[in-house]
């Protein structure tokens, strides 16, 4: 396993595997990354280096985008990354998830998260850019995949006056335990499109907490291996939150990087790419591409700490 100066293991790696979307969320931050880049590796360069992340310890692969979906090669990319047997989930807005989800699931994918911020569909079309009609096919694709027997989880960035109140959570936690599926509630960053409308749509995690709390969950511990986010249960769901900015807390127990859709290594999101990959990845060459990996963790630090050394 490898760990960087913190003492943080290297345990999960996100694949941000392409830059384009169907959706315009009004906050989205694209993973940190730039759009239209327009290169991507292939599903057989995904194979070789989530073969060689395995071999040093990494042992869970997340596929985000971007919209991964809109890939043509999608199932070929989860199937070459789950060959490794390691643990293959991805990130999606769910509105082509009813037409890949015999695919995905016949790929070896273990979970796929699916963002819904809202069950109202006035609300969903507004804050996602879409039309009218998405969100029922959203729904469609949950039921869908969850019957070929991979496992939900329900995304939700917080969002001030669309989902803070108690009946839009309950009806989140009410649509999650329809499905078995697990819920997380994402705070808003100010990053990327979020920066724009920070002010009027954020609203604190805590607040959600507070809803949990007086509906009657529960505290179930914290989830350690990623962020420290604390799981609460309610209504037989599992409920993550996620305060994800200025967050000590959240940066000690951040054990993941990312690799953009051209291949460079970024060791925070926040962070600029610390090193290319990809003529590593395109030679097929491990030496190569460990000592790489290895520089970049060697520059990797918490984005937020407790207290600053500089
Ligand atoms: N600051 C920060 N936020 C992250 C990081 N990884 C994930 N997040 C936040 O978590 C949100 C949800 O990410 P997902 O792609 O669903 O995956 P995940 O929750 O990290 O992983 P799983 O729970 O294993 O599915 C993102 O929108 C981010 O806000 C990270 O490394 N740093
Ligand atoms: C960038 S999206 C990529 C995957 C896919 N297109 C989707 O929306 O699920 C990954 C996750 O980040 C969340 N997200 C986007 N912008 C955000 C922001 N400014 N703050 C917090 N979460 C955000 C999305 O809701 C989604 O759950
Ligand atoms: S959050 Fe996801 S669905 Fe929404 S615009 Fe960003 S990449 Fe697209
Ligand atoms: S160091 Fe903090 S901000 Fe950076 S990726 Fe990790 S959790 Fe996110």
């Amino acid at each position: 396993m490898l760990f960087d100066r913190y003492g943080r293991p290297f345990l999960k790696l996100r694949y941000v595997v392409n830059d384009e979307c169907n959706y315009n969320c009004v906050f989205c931050h694209f993973e940190g990354q730039t759009r239209r880049q327009g290169v991507y590796l292939t599903a057989e360069d995904y194979g070789f280096v989530s073969t060689v992340f395995k071999s040093v310890g990494v042992t869970d692969f997340k596929i985000t985008g971007g919209e991964p979906l809109l890939r043509r090669d999608i199932d070929l990319v989860v199937a070459n990354i789950a060959k490794t047997g390691g643990v293959v989930t991805l990130t999606t807005n769910g509105f082509l998830l009813e037409k890949w989800a015999g695919r995905l699931s016949a790929a070896g994918l273990r979970r796929v998260n699916v963002s819904i911020h809202t069950v109202d569909p006035e609300k969903y079309s507004k804050i996602t850019g879409t039309p009218p009609g998405f969100l029922r096919a959203v729904l469609r694709g949950l039921y869908e995949i969850k019957t070929r027997g991979v496992s939900v989880k329900i995304n939700a960035v917080v969002l001030r006056d669309i989902n803070t109140d108690r009946r839009s959570v309950k009806e989140l936690v009410k649509l999650a335990a329809s499905l078995d599926a697990s819920l997380q509630f994402i705070e808003l960053m100010p990053t990327g499109q979020g920066v724009q409308i920070f002010n009027q749509l954020y609203e604190p995690i805590e607040t959600v907490a507070k809803i949990i709390t007086e509906l009657g969950g529960r505290p179930l511990g914290l989830r350690r291996e990623l962020h420290n986010r604390p799981i609460y249960t309610l209504g037989g769901v599992a409920i993550e939150l996620i305060k994800n900015y200025n967050n000590p807390a959240f940066c000690s127990g951040c054990t993941t990087m990312r690799l953009t859709s051209d291949g460079k290594l970024k060791t925070c999101i926040y962070a600029e790419p610390r090193v290319d990959l990809m003529p590593y990845i395109k030679a097929r060459d491990v030496e190569g591409l460990l000592y790489a990996v290895k520089t970049a963790l060697a520059q990797r630090e918490p984005r937020f700490k407790l207290y600053s050394s500089s």
